[in-house]
């Protein structure tokens, strides 16, 4: 077929990446008769010289997924999982320093806690569980043989204020039928991620279980503390509070449903409902959403993922 002849490439490989996703590994430490346990869920996701994979079936650069569960499995053995960061930090460089096809890793890593059962029983305390009921931890770790990028957080951690939250003010428009309040709950699921300014091994990592810890109290502390005129300013207060606090942050992105709480009319009852009783509606929700930012720092968390 001459040039001329050949139909015209339409298309292009653009961006891609691929793993196994969702390797759920559980590590026990079996110190004695004490057992402590690490439960992720660890995702992978690989790129570089993959465009023979795509282009022509060549599957002379490809570590396959399977690979990838492999190596997640082996090096909870080999390595331990001090923390959710530091198991993502050998996991993304082993894949970009060991495969040359291979030019970047990102490792979404999950984390389910698990609290003793403090049974009287012998042993009770030492080696039983359950799963404690609240928020999941988020890690995601990149690397492309340069620089690194840790983005961590939080999902799923319910809170409330019962008092301490006004919201009026607003714009009225002919579809307006909200009533100004100077008294209501506030209530919120949140997600929260952090970006670590850390980006060099030349440079001392931070605590990551530390840093964890803290900074999930600063964002209860500030929910606790801020008297509420919107659920934006408290998404402020709550990313300020991080920031402010953590050297080691320089971004904080936020997402939280506004979980509404609506006073139930009691009247057709007889009764007079004095901010006590309300219907907890699961949706619609209004979704807050925002990013508070290091002065001079740049934005890099993704606003929608
Ligand atoms: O804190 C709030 N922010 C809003 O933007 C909003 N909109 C709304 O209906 N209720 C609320 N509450």
């Amino acid at each position: 077929m001459t040039d001329a002849s050949r139909p015209a490439r339409v298309t292009r490989l653009g961006p891609n990446q691929y793993g196994k996703a969702e390797t759920r590994v559980v590590r026990i430490v079996r110190d004695g008769a004490t057992h402590r346990v690490k439960d992720l869920n660890v995702s992978v996701a690989l790129s570089g010289a993959m465009d023979d994979v795509h282009l022509s079936g060549s599957n002379a650069t490809v570590l396959t997924t399977d690979t990838t569960k492999n190596t997640v499995f082996a090096f909870a053995k080999r390595h331990g999982i001090a923390s959710t960061e530091q198991f993502g930090i050998h996991l993304a460089r082993h894949f970009v320093t060991s495969q040359p096809s291979i030019h970047r890793a990102r490792i979404r890593i999950e984390e389910y806690g698990w609290e003793r059962i403090a049974a009287p029983g012998a042993g009770g305390g030492e080696h039983s569980f359950v799963r404690t009921g609240q928020e999941t931890r988020t890690t995601e770790v990149a690397f492309d043989g340069g620089g690194w990028q840790v983005v961590s957080g939080l999902r799923d951690l319910v809170v409330m204020n019962s008092t301490d939250s006004e919201f009026w003010g607003f714009v009225k428009d002919p579809y307006t039928t909200l009533k100004e309040t100077h008294d209501r709950v506030l209530a919120t699921e949140v997600t929260a991620r952090w970006r670590f300014n850390w980006t060099d091994e030349g440079r001392p990592a931070p605590d990551w279980d530390e840093s964890y810890g803290q900074a999930r109290r600063h964002l209860l502390e500030a929910f606790a503390d801020t008297y509420s005129l919107s659920l934006q300013q408290t998404l402020f207060a709550m990313g300020s509070r991080v920031v402010e606090n953590r050297a080691e942050v320089d971004e904080v992105r936020l997402s939280l449903p506004n979980k509404h709480h609506f006073l139930v009319d009691l009247e057709p009852f007889g009764l007079k409902n004095d901010n006590e009783v309300y219907f907890a509606a699961d949706r619609p929700y209004g979704l807050i959403e925002g990013t508070v930012l290091r002065e001079g720092a740049e934005a890099r968390i993704p606003v929608t993922d």
